[in-house]
């Protein structure tokens, strides 16, 4: 993504002279960053998210920036006249792959979800999650510099929420923009870098309140060239970093981004040394209580 997607001033209703739902929003999105959006239900979440992924235009306002941008509804038409590998093969050839580029890549994502098995299946024949493990896949599958997921993680099961989220922390890492909404407060929990609550038809910045969510971290010490400094996509990935000598690193990062974050050290040229990983203590039992 190479600039920010802006909404200026930005107003949303339905209907001439229907209740606004949005009013006044100016937010910035810029590349590689993961924004939350939170907020009572029927407050405008998803009227946001619409907006910012040019699927809906503001009443009054104005949205700028066109990242390439994909979209999952909480909700995927299903009943689509294909099949899971036939789908995303087009979708690979409408974004520029040729067909056997395309092919992998779908064949990939589908593997990737656990749903490879229902390759070849119709859609319409799918379940409910297997059918968002594909809309997930679609909009994975371009690599979009924009990725705007609406409760995208509703229908899936832990193996495939969890694929989600590292799917998240590579675009990131990556230097594309997501943006989320999720029911769950522990959804990429301690990554992302705003969260924005939507109240009273406007967005209030969660860090304005002093309280952002902290989330598990896991602790990496690494070693990498003298003076080199820690590659780019590394440095999009974690929440903290300490030199703790020359090329040496210790680096705090969420549970969710660290499979991404050891993947581009170890692959970095030349690659890093991972002197060590310390996951974050297990949370309390409940059950343990007495
Ligand atoms: N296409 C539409 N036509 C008319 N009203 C709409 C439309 N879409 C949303 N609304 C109304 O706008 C308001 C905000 O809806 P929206 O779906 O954006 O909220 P939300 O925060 O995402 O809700 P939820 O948490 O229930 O998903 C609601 O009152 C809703 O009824």
């Amino acid at each position: 993504m190479q600039r920010d997607l802006r909404l200026i001033a930005v107003g949303r209703r339905y209907g001439i002279r229907g209740p606004w739902v949005l009013r006044g929003v100016d937010l910035t999105i810029a590349p590689g960053t993961l924004t939350r959006v939170e907020g009572a239900n029927g407050t405008g979440k998803s009227t946001l998210l619409r907006l910012l992924a040019r699927l809906d235009a503001p009443t009054e306002g104005r949205v700028t920036g066109r990242p390439r941008t994909a979209y999952v509804p909480e909700r995927f038409p299903a009943a689509l006249p294909f099949t899971p590998l036939g789908y995303l093969t087009h979708l690979g050839t409408v974004h520029g792959l040729s067909r056997p580029s395309a092919t992998r890549a779908a064949g990939t994502w589908l593997e990737r979800f656990g749903v490879a098995a229902h390759a070849g299946t119709p859609m319409a024949r799918l379940s409910k999650g297997s059918s968002q493990k594909v809309a997930v896949a679609q909009a994975l599958l371009g690599e979009p510099e924009l990725l705007v997921l609406d409760e995208a993680w509703t229908g899936l099961d832990a193996a495939a929420r969890a694929e989600l989220e590292r799917a998240v922390a590579e675009r990131t890492a990556a230097g594309g923009a997501v943006v989320f909404v999720d029911h769950d407060p522990r959804r990429l929990a301690g990554a992302p870098d705003a969260t924005y609550t939507v109240l009273d038809r406007g967005l209030k910045h969660r860090t304005e309140d002093g309280s952002p969510p902290a989330g598990p971290l896991a602790l990496v010490a690494v070693r990498g060239p003298a003076g080199g400094g820690l590659p780019p996509d590394a440095a999009r990935t974690v929440t903290s970093v300490q030199e703790t000598g020359p090329g040496s690193y210790r680096l705090a990062v969420p549970v969710s981004h660290s499979d991404v974050l050891l993947r581009v050290l170890l692959t970095a040229r030349p690659p890093w040394h991972v002197v060590s990983v310390t996951p974050p203590p297990e949370p309390p039992d409940p059950e343990s209580r007495p």
